[in-house]
């Protein structure tokens, strides 16, 4: 809806009405239309001013209407009438313009914003463009160089960015709509000829061509096979290079194509997902909107390791007052090196003073003694865990959140050697944990509705991407993500190499193939926890044949691999090599080659041809087969939670939507008989073979994933 008022007696105020964001829904559009011919055809009105309910000027197109049939009156006409009307308009523009609210400002002859507010043109961020004129206004407004890199990156930028920029006419501190009135009355009467944007040329520049094929290969390289920023750069070199309706038409051309790609459809689900996932719930019934999350002043960071050192400068990054403690004097002195770093770096990429003061540093876990919360990170060791727990338990004040960073190890088990089982809670965080968006927070079968209230919010509030999961060994993300390694090494076994594996993941859009990831993260890791699992030499039982462990198929090569000192990046060697320890370029390897040879040999294996298909297939299915074991299990609330997590804390292309969107988009009839097809050929191979939900799932005719947790509800039903 769009309310229609007249103030200062000349002046028609249009103020857009659809909470939260007033999005520019069907009847928004269409109060637009019907307030702007008012406005043009009274003849006390002199000018117009546009403004949003509740300090938002607007969020854009209702994403909500994408999927559906379009109606009401489109944007394209709608913009063009305000920007040919006879009087003049000013956009006020307060708290959000973006998308489809900045192209609809970009229509008005003037622009001003406030302070506080926030612009941009975030649509390839849902794989589409700026397709209400906005791909062909802004580089008229503002050039080609600085349109390309909004649009292309969809990034927001400030009120007085926009101002250097160009966007905005003016900021100010006091209330826009006023503001905008007074001006709008100092400009009535005049021609508004000069500031209709679709009849500037684009300013010129020299080496054109030279200028968009530098960007196109920059994009193509980045998108990681996104089409939407191919398109917006295509767009904007019509703007560069065509006449207005010419650039248009143009603009409505490379729209089709993206409006109705699975890509568009992935990035708006994964919109929605990443807010779904903050309305948790638990089997208790505990839910987001019904618990309360405690204040958390004061926190504590135990071990000071990467992770630890990471905690630490997100903590402060918040404002919250962290007491970093390491009982080891040397990893003490260099983790405070270290976090000082990291903040100081921080804060003058964004040019304000680095929190240096929030933080202190500690030998003494008594130092912890007065925190709201704790979160645990010392090494990955049970036995080492259980004992700061159990300190922590006797030291910290009552009511103290105790959280541990495990990437794997059973919460509750933590819990019970505390006094207050309740308060714990697993905040697994992924390194760099100051960068990545992901926190996993493990809601143990005793934790409280307020324990896992206060890690949600902490999380958020540290902007993170928090989603609540249940506890099980490596909960949603390393538990998905054991099988699709392990899968990788039979592949490797079979006649693969890591080149091949990675080649094809990273085709598909991972930032890293999982040869390249491990060497990354460490092989060490993965190998410390094979043993603690006693599926490694000495502990396995004499007499067990060397590829099979505990009933099932296993592959050693990783075993092997660091049983002769490689480790990954950080020893120069792993799956591939670097020229020096802490190299980050990998280089194939002919010992790897070779070894990978003589390991096939020695266990009679032949290696055949395996083709992109059979390796996309075999690593990517039998990692969703396992997503649905965990919503079958309960230890993830919906497809949404998995995906989320896949999408920010492991890579998974964004445009693909994650997992478990993916594999609706496959079909899960196909993923179905491709599992079965792979696992009657590797019945060794427990992880192929068809989790019942996916079955279920197919029988019950393959619904959309937004209906999957129907399904899943039936399935747990106990009626
Ligand atoms: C064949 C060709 C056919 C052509 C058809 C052409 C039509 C299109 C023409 C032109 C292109 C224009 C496209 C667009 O404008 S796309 C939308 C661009 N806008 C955005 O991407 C902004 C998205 N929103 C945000 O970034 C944030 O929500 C925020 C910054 C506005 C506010 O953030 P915050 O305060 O943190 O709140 P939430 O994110 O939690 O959001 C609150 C609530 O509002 C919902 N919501 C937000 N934006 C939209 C929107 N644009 N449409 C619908 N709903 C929106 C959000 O989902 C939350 O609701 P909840 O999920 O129920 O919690």
């Amino acid at each position: 809806m769009a309310q229609y008022s007249r103030v200062a007696g000349s002046v028609a105020l249009i103020t857009l009405q659809n909470p939260p964001v007033n999005a520019l829904s069907a009847a928004v559009r269409q109060g637009i239309v019907d307030t702007v011919e008012r406005a043009l055809r009274d003849p006390e009105v002199n000018s117009v001013v546009i403004c949003g309910q509740n300090g938002k000027f607007c969020g854009g197109a209702d994403i909500k209407e994408f999927g559906r049939q379009m109606s009401g009156p489109p944007l394209v006409p709608m913009i063009h009438a305000i920007e040919a009307g006879h009087k003049p308009m000013v956009a006020a523009i307060e708290g959000v313009a973006l998308g489809g609210g900045l192209e609809l400002a970009l229509g008005c002859h003037y622009r001003i914003a406030h302070s506080k507010a926030r612009l941009g043109l975030p649509e390839v961020s849902l794989g589409l463009l700026p397709a209400a004129g906005g791909s062909q206004r802004l580089p008229r407004l503002i050039g080609v160089p600085a349109a390309l890199d909004l649009i292309t990156t969809g990034r927001h930028v400030t009120a007085a960015e926009a101002l250097k920029l160009g966007i905005v006419d003016q900021v100010t501190d006091h209330n826009t709509v006023d503001v905008a009135v007074k001006f709008v009355q100092s400009v009535a009467g005049q021609s508004m000829d000069s500031r209709r944007l679709s009849t500037r040329p684009c300013p010129s520049l020299p080496n054109l061509d030279a200028v968009f094929e530098g960007v196109m290969q920059r994009v193509r390289q980045s998108a990681r096979g996104a089409i939407a920023p191919v398109a917006c750069v295509q767009a904007v070199r019509a703007a560069a290079t065509l006449p207005y309706p010419q650039g248009m038409e143009r603009e409505k051309e490379l729209m089709g194509t993206l409006f109705t790609s699975g890509q568009a459809r992935a990035l708006q689900y994964c919109f929605f997902a990443q807010r779904a996932v903050g309305k948790w719930s638990l089997p208790s019934g505990a839910r987001w909107d019904t618990s309360k999350a405690m204040p958390i002043s004061k926190a504590a960071v135990i071990g000071l390791g990467t992770m630890g050192r990471g905690i630490t400068v997100a903590l402060a990054q918040t404002g919250v007052s962290v007491v970093a403690v390491d009982t080891q004097e040397r990893q003490l002195a260099e983790a405070k090196q270290a976090v000082s770093g990291m903040l100081e770096r921080m804060a003058q990429k964004r040019g304000s003073a680095p929190p240096l003061g929030l933080v202190h540093y500690s030998n003494n876990l008594q130092a912890a003694a007065d925190a709201d919360l704790v979160i645990e990170a010392v090494f990955e060791d049970m036995a080492l865990k259980e004992s700061v727990f159990q300190q922590l338990s006797a030291i910290c004040k009552p009511g103290t959140f105790l959280c541990t960073n495990t990437s794997g190890l059973d919460v509750d088990r933590l819990a019970s050697h505390t006094r207050r089982p309740e308060l714990v809670v697993g905040m697994h965080f992924f390194a760099p944990a100051h960068v990545m968006k992901l926190l996993e927070v493990v809601c143990g079968p005793r934790s409280s509705p307020e324990a896992v209230a206060t890690a949600m919010q902490l999380g958020k509030k540290m902007g993170k991407v928090s989603v609540a999961v249940g506890n099980c060994p490596g909960f949603v993300g390393n538990r998905m993500l054991k099988p699709y390694v392990e899968q990788a090494n039979f592949l490797l076994e079979e006649g693969a190499t890591p080149e091949l594996v990675d080649q094809v993941l990273e085709d598909f859009g991972f930032a890293m193939g999982v040869f390249r990831m491990s060497d990354l993260s460490g092989l060490d890791v993965g190998w410390r926890i094979r043993k603690a699992d006693k599926l490694t030499d000495p502990s396995v039982p004499a007499g067990q044949p060397v590829r099979v462990r505990q009933g099932r198929r296993y592959s050693p090569l990783a075993d092997l691999i660091c049983e002769q000192g490689r480790f990954g990046q950080k020893t120069g060697q792993g799956w591939y090599h670097y020229d020096k320890p802490g190299g980050r370029v990998a280089r194939s390897d002919p010992w790897l080659h070779s070894f990978l040879e003589e390991y096939r040999a020695r266990h009679g294996l032949v290696a055949r041809h395996i083709d992109h298909q059979e390796v996309l297939e075999r690593c990517l299915y039998v990692l969703i087969n396992e997503g649905f074991r965990i919503l079958d299990d309960g230890i993830a609330a919906g497809p949404e939670d998995i995906d989320a997590i896949y999408v920010f804390g492991y890579g998974w292309p964004r445009h693909r939507g994650g997992p478990m969107f993916y594999a609706s988009m496959v079909g899960l009839a196909r993923v179905l008989e491709r599992l079965e097809h792979y696992h009657q050929a590797h019945p060794d191979v427990p992880h192929l073979q068809p989790c019942r939900l996916l079955r279920r799932l197919v029988a019950s005719g393959s619904p959309p994933v937004q209906r999957w947790r129907e399904v899943i509800k039936r399935l747990h039903s106990q009626l």
